[in-house]
């Protein structure tokens, strides 16, 4: 990048730091796409794309020199860079058949771009605990900014996917979907979905799967948390019954649609962890494990790189909605998934570049306001951020 077009860079990324992103509800996306206007959706994504992707493209400067310093994370930041640059070629481009075309096409690039940035990204972590001691504080940003640098980028994803479903021409399998929404999404299907997709892989590894019990009482994020979810409750049965048990407690899935929420219960007899490890189970720095050796491949890992748990729940707090795993050592554990049942209650969480985040990276972990004999002290601020 010439010395000017750096400089330039800069100027742009300040201009677009300074808008708050536009969240939108589930209900938004549904209207826009029942009317679905390519040309409202490129007005509003030429800007609105380049608010979010400057936003969180500020907060990564902000990250610890150290980590910073890492190559993957240098190779993360030159690809924001460069989308970035791409979208905002469109910022006066006048709106006509060509400019949409290329608009559609580009959008595709910058996705297929970063498809491997939550690995690249643990790969830096990975290279940051191998060459550095982590101190606590770095520990802290590190956590507070990738909860923040994913969301960005699953809303990212969501924008994108949305225009290229609609208008990319490709006519997606489904057509009472709009865009990537399943406004008919059958709860119960997606749960037999995700549970014979991990029930595949838990018979590869561990030749013999836990059933599964449904109860009814009332997309593709829920997929993917779900999927998720039966991996660990899978491994930990499995592991807890030891693998010549001739039968195993079986998976049970509650799912209930309340009027505000709607909760999808995984409870599983695994054995459950003790409270003490249970917040380890979010924090990315504990949970970047080494890279599966290619050589054992045919060990498929149930538990991927480990993030599958922290970008579980940011899938649920994206649409204001949470996951909460409730352990009881010995016995199992019960994950819950909170979504809004709600379309207009269901709006994107975005996080914000401001002074409050800004701060955040700076400020020193407060002092212990809480002690306990066994030297672990803690601020109030930690007792209310787990
Ligand atoms: O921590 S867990 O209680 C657990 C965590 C999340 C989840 O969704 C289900 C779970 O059951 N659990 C994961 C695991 C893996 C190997 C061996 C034993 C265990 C116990």
């Amino acid at each position: 990048l010439t010395q000017k077009c750096l400089g330039n860079m800069a100027k742009m990324l300040d201009f677009y730091s300074q808008f708050n992103p536009s969240p939108l509800s589930i209900k938004q996306f549904i209207d826009f796409g029942l009317s679905a206007c390519e040309r409202k959706s490129f007005i509003f994504l030429r800007k609105e794309l380049p608010v979010r992707l400057a936003n969180i493209m500020k907060e990564i400067h902000l990250l610890p020199e150290n980590l910073l310093r890492m190559p993957s994370v240098g190779i993360v930041n030159n690809l924001y860079v460069t989308s970035f640059e791409e979208i905002i070629h469109f910022e006066k481009a006048d709106v006509n058949d060509t400019t949409l075309d290329t608009f559609c096409q580009a959008l595709v690039k910058i996705r297929n771009r970063h498809t491997d940035v939550v690995q690249t990204m643990a790969q830096g972590v990975l290279e940051l605990k191998e060459s550095h001691d982590v101190d606590a504080q770095t520990e802290n940003s590190i956590q507070y900014f990738l909860d923040r640098f994913y969301m960005s980028r699953i809303s990212i994803r969501m924008l994108i996917n949305q225009h290229t479903l609609l208008f990319g021409g490709v006519l997606n399998g489904h057509n009472r979907h709009i865009g990537c929404i399943d406004p008919y999404c059958d709860v119960i299907s997606v749960v037999k979905d995700a549970y014979e997709n991990a029930r595949f892989l838990c018979d590869q590894y561990y030749m013999a799967s836990p059933d599964l019990v449904v109860q009814q009482h009332n997309g593709n994020h829920l997929y993917h948390m779900l999927f998720e979810l039966f991996k660990n409750s899978m491994r930990a049965v499995m592991e807890h019954r030891g693998q010549d048990a001739d039968n195993y407690p079986p998976l049970e899935v509650t799912v209930v649609r309340g009027k505000e929420d709607i909760c999808v219960k995984m409870s599983d007899r695994g054995g459950g962890i003790p409270r003490s490890q249970m917040d380890n189970l979010f924090k990315y720095m504990y949970s970047t494990a080494p890279q599966p050796s290619k050589s054992d491949a045919h060990t498929v890992p149930l538990a991927g790189y480990g993030y599958g748990l922290p970008l579980s729940r940011l899938y649920a707090r994206y649409f204001m909605g949470d996951l909460v795993l409730l352990s009881c050592e010995g016995f199992g554990t019960d994950a819950i998934i909170y979504l809004k049942a709600l379309s207009n209650e269901a709006n994107e969480l975005l996080p914000i570049f401001n002074k409050t985040s800004t701060k955040f990276y700076r400020t020193p972990l407060p002092t212990a306001d809480w002690s306990n004999q066994c030297g672990n002290s803690m601020s109030t601020r930690q007792m209310t951020m787990s």
